[in-house]
């Protein structure tokens, strides 16, 4: 990248774009809400199941001045979902400061393993084994969803849950190519541990980005 524009980049004046399209939050709390995504490139976390794997080199996707994604995702919906890649990888204030100024409902999906930056109106923290949360994002994160593929998972959630605030929403969602074996026994754990709540990725289901 030329040297101007990691300047830019790294002051979070541009971000490295992958895409952005408006569907239907798959998962967790606002599932079912139109929504618009802005997914950001660049993530080192290296989860094994990520199924957007494409996002993970950020020199793949091109910096792109946030002024302009506000300017587009204004049109569309008056929710944002930021997610990537790993958003937190990037300064996330200039852009959430223009979409405030435009009175948008702004979201992210994290694995929290960065500094929490910007400003959100909802968090969704997806911790993740190999690069654990910040203590800050525990705190003000709304809702937890954690990824279960095994049986580990279900101890990863509860240490997981323990360190989140007092009013953070929990979900376990499965992972999405074991989840035959897997959805049964969520369902007879959050049965029995019904502070939990199923997360499905509806929008797999229902065919749509
Ligand atoms: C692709 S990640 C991007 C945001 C951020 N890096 C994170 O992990 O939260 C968006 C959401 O999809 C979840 N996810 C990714 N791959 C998945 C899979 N194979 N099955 C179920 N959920 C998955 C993540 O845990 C996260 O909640
Ligand atoms: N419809 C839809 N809902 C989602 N919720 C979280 C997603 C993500 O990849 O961050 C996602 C996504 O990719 N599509
Ligand atoms: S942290 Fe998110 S984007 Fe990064 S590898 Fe894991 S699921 Fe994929
Ligand atoms: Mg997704």
């Amino acid at each position: 990248m030329k040297n101007e524009l990691k300047i830019l980049v790294d002051k979070g004046e541009m971000l490295p774009l992958m895409e952005e399209f408006y569907t239907i939050q798959g998962e967790g709390y606002h599932k079912g809400t139109a929504a618009y995504f802005i997914r950001i490139g660049g993530c080192d976390v290296g989860c094994h199941w990520c199924d957007v794997k494409e996002s993970w080199n950020a020199n793949l996707h091109p910096p792109t001045e946030v002024s302009k994604i506000v300017e587009n995702a204004k049109k569309y919906s008056d929710t944002i979902v930021i997610t990537g890649g790993e958003p937190l990888m990037w300064d996330m204030m200039p852009i959430t400061s223009l979409l405030k100024k435009e009175g948008l409902q702004i979201h992210i999906e994290t694995s929290g393993a960065y500094k929490l930056t910007g400003i959100w109106d909802w968090i969704c923290l997806s911790p993740k084994k190999m690069k654990l949360p910040t203590k800050d994002v525990y705190l003000k994160a709304n809702e937890l969803k954690v990824i279960v593929y095994n049986k580990d998972d279900f101890r990863f959630a509860e240490e997981q849950a323990a360190q989140v605030n007092n009013n953070c929403i929990l979900y376990m969602q499965p992972e999405w190519s074991k989840r035959d074996k897997v959805i049964p026994e969520i369902v007879d754990y959050v049965m029995k541990n019904p502070k939990w709540k199923v997360s499905l990725q509806t929008h797999k289901y229902l065919n749509i980005p």
